[in-house]
């Protein structure tokens, strides 16, 4: 086919899921031309080319055409001077078994656009709108065991897990466990019950409050590209197997602040504990007045010196909320 098939497009709250264009695909290539996103997908060889992009495009008008897969682009809209202008952000696929009766759901979202909801706002509708339009009895997918973030999606929209597999992932070279989630059509196009049980793993974070001389605190602003960038937040980071979490932050000290801290000068203090999307944060916040060296900004962040009281103004990520009110007491 050399021209995009007819299929109005699917609205939802925040985003439009159509035909992919043409004109979609470079757009395409650098949001999966990215290790964190392509390692996730079974069917894409990474490095990604441009030319296999532009190809895939004109790949899916075909199958739409047949009825055969519905891959769409995830489209938002932002303000442009001359009107709203579309970005996309993802795909989102729904592929007939042989069967024709049920289908396999996909999706990817770019990573700038993760935490955000997408994914599940996305394969909702386009499930939705196949239970009513194309009378499946089912739906199902995947998620490689390592990818919490898609297993929670599956469960928020509405599939439940189905067992293990082994599945041959083109990107990671070879056979990978999945996770796998089924579900009928009845209990899909049921009402979402009110509290979605979601199996979410739990990330160790270590992180301090280093206090000066006056009182005042470091904030960090996270950089852009992380997750929950421009965020301001307590110095410290990952905890890494085998790790204890004073040795984390000794490391992520110097790592993101060239200063030296030794295990003695780190007091604990309270910790954080909150569920977010994709996992559930435990974060031990420490204390420290002592350290050497002089502090500086090793990743390019933003440094804030910042009373507890004046803290409010500074938007923080939500777990550290209660540190906030911690600190205020304490100090
Ligand atoms: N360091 C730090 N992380 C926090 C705070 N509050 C909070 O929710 N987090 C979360 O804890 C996680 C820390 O991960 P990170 O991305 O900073 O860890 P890292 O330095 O090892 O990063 P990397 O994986 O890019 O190397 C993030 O999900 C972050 O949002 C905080 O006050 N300080």
């Amino acid at each position: 086919m050399t021209s995009p098939p007819d299929f109005p497009p699917l609205r939802t709250e925040r985003l439009i899921l159509r035909v992919l264009r043409a004109e979609d695909a470079t757009a395409l290539h650098r949001l999966v031309n990215d290790w964190e996103v392509a390692k996730n997908l079974a069917r894409v060889r990474y490095p990604y080319e441009l030319a296999r992009a532009e190809e895939w495009v004109r790949s899916t008008w075909a199958q739409i055409a047949a009825g055969d897969a519905w891959h769409l682009a995830i489209v938002g809209e932002e303000d442009g001077s001359e009107g709203p202008v579309e970005r996309l952000v993802g795909c989102v696929a729904l592929t007939l078994d042989s069967d024709r009766k049920q289908a396999e759901l996909g999706y990817w979202v770019g990573r700038k656009f993760w935490g955000h909801g997408v994914a599940t706002e996305a394969a909702a509708a386009l499930c939705r709108w196949a239970l009513e339009t194309l009378g499946l009895t089912g739906i199902h997918a995947s998620a490689l065991k390592d990818n919490a973030r898609s297993a929670a999606v599956l469960q928020r929209v509405g599939l439940q897990p189905a067992g293990e597999a082994m599945q041959t992932f083109i990107s990671r070279g070879g056979p990978m466990p999945v996770r796998l989630f089924r579900a009928g059509r009845e209990a899909l196009l049921a009402p979402p019950p009110e509290t979605p049980r979601v199996e979410k793993p739990i990330l160790l974070v270590a992180a301090v409050a280093l206090v000066d001389a006056d009182g005042r605190v470091l904030l960090a602003r996270r950089p852009e590209g992380k997750p929950l960038a421009g965020l301001w937040e307590f110095p410290g980071g990952k905890v890494k197997p085998g790790e204890s979490p004073e040795a984390a932050l000794i490391r992520e000290l110097k790592e993101e602040l060239d200063i030296d801290v030794s295990e003695s000068c780190l007091a604990p203090f309270t910790f954080a504990s909150h569920g977010y999307e994709a996992f559930h944060l435990m974060m031990p916040l420490y204390l420290c007045r002592k350290w050497g060296g002089t502090i500086r900004p090793v990743e390019g962040q933003a440094l804030a010196w910042v009373r507890p009281q004046q803290m409010g103004g500074y938007a923080m990520p939500p777990a550290d909320k209660p540190l906030v009110a911690m600190l205020l007491d304490f100090l």
